[in-house]
């Protein structure tokens, strides 16, 4: 099987690539990357006027299986990956059990092989259930093929614990994906601490609550070695202290979220929980921080932080709803609205924040255009404007604030392994 991608706009900071090329996959491989090629295929793909980008990699989602299926399973979070243009994703283990064994692992990458359309990364917990009391079978998980490790949801708040986990991690070459929250310093906010919270007499999370965990984890990591990624950064100190971090030669990346680049405290109108996620909507100065963050190369990725929760438990109060929305299905278009659109990105800097930058991280062979490499390939249409409608997701979860928010960037084509699980359109195979 040929397939020929003609005429679009190849973007592809692996090969250091931007402009007209056209793709030539055989099976699973690309095989050539090259202007006007004219060689024979099966299917031609008529791309002219579209980016053609690896295929974007998102180091952050929850799929919920097992345990919360009523959420999302491993098949519909894979099937809302696809129509985001996302051909690898990396599912938070916090599910019920939890990703914290070697069983669990080869758990999930069954269900990869057998359920999803997308390729799946496995995360493991740092510590046992996720409970902070002695650490997971790091071991084991790295064997069973986890790359990363994280107690998302939460922190590690028992410091010598996160130590000797960064320790092992580092040992096994495991990225650590930290959620920065100080357990007690939150007591029971559930927006950002300020006039919206006091505004909706709601109790507010401070900047600290962040801040004094990121610090924390960067320190950790210098003394442990280990590379450390800082999930869903909100805050104007969390680029402050990234890019100190990168100052003093620590192997420390970070993530910002599109809700947290186009969204502030501001745009919540009334007690509607598809404003509430963790870290909370921030302030216009917070978002403008985390904007420059991404434009001067401080901040290297985009993840969704894809949270699906159903319509009941998202129906209730700010103050009694679950934290989390979703994002898998919105990602791209925010981020060409806001950041592409809103020229703090150009479309080769959104690709390495979407794809190369991450596919480092994970140390995994992707998020490449070159010849030899799978054809995991994502193509938009960079200057179609629609309407966000949440109940064409794919998703279980419709839990977003983005629901009939016009936005410019849609992505028509997704392609795993050489495979097209995803075409306009279409029905997702
Ligand atoms: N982000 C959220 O608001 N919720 C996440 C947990 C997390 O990412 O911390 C979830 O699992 O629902
Ligand atoms: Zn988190
Ligand atoms: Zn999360």
């Amino acid at each position: 099987m040929r397939i020929l991608i003609k005429n679009g706009r190849v973007i592809d900071p692996a090969t250091k690539k931007d402009g007209r090329y056209d793709i030539l996959i055989e099976n699973e491989t690309i095989i050539k990357v090259e202007p006007n090629l004219m060689d024979e295929a099966d299917n031609v793909i008529d791309a002219e006027g579209l980016f053609v980008m690896p295929g974007f990699i998102d180091l952050h989602v929850h799929l919920r299986e097992p345990g919360f299926e009523y959420k999302e399973t491993i098949e519909t979070g894979a099937k809302a990956a696809a129509r985001g243009g996302y051909t690898t994703i990396c599912p938070m283990p916090n599910t019920n059990p939890c990703i914290d064994s070697k069983e669990m692992v080869e758990f999930l990458m069954k269900k990869e092989k057998e359920e999803s359309i997308v390729h799946i990364v496995p995360v493991g917990a740092v510590t046992d259930g996720q409970k902070g009391i002695k650490l997971a079978d790091i071991k084991g998980m790295k064997q069973a093929g986890a790359k990363a490790l994280s107690e998302d949801g939460k922190s590690v708040m028992d410091t010598s614990l996160y130590f000797q986990g960064m320790k092992l991690a580092a040992g096994e070459d495991m990225v650590i994906l930290a959620h920065c929250e100080d357990k007690h310093l939150v007591g029971n906010g559930v927006l950002n601490q300020g006039k919206k919270a006091e505004e909706l007499c709601l109790e507010g999370i401070s900047n600290a609550v962040e801040d004094i965990i990121a610090a924390r984890d960067i320190f950790l990591a210098k003394a442990s070695g280990v590379k450390l990624h800082l999930c869903h950064c909100s805050t104007e100190d969390s680029v402050r202290l990234v890019k100190m971090a990168k100052e003093m030669g620590l192997l420390v990346s970070a993530e910002v979220c599109p809700h947290h680049f186009t969204l502030t405290e501001d745009d919540i109108f009334e007690d509607d929980s598809n404003y509430k996620m963790n870290p909370p909507l921030r302030t216009k100065t917070d978002r403008e921080a985390l904007k420059i963050g991404l434009r001067d190369g401080i901040m290297d990725v985009i993840a969704t932080d894809h949270a699906p929760h159903s319509l009941e438990e998202k129906e209730k109060s700010i103050k009694d709803a679950p934290f989390g929305i979703v994002g898998l299905e919105t990602a791209f278009a925010l981020t060409m609205s806001e950041l592409v659109k809103g020229g703090y990105l150009t479309p080769y800097e959104m690709v390495e924040k979407m794809s190369y930058n991450p596919a480092r991280i994970l140390g995994i062979n992707k998020g490449s255009l070159a010849v030899g490499k799978m054809a995991d390939i994502t193509i938009a249409d960079p200057d179609r404007t629609y309407v966000i409608d949440s109940s064409q997701f794919a998703s279980k979860g419709k839990n977003t604030p983005f629901h009939n928010r016009e936005v410019t960037g849609k992505v028509v084509m997704t392609m795993v392994s050489g495979t097209v699980v995803y075409k306009e359109g279409q029905n997702l195979i």
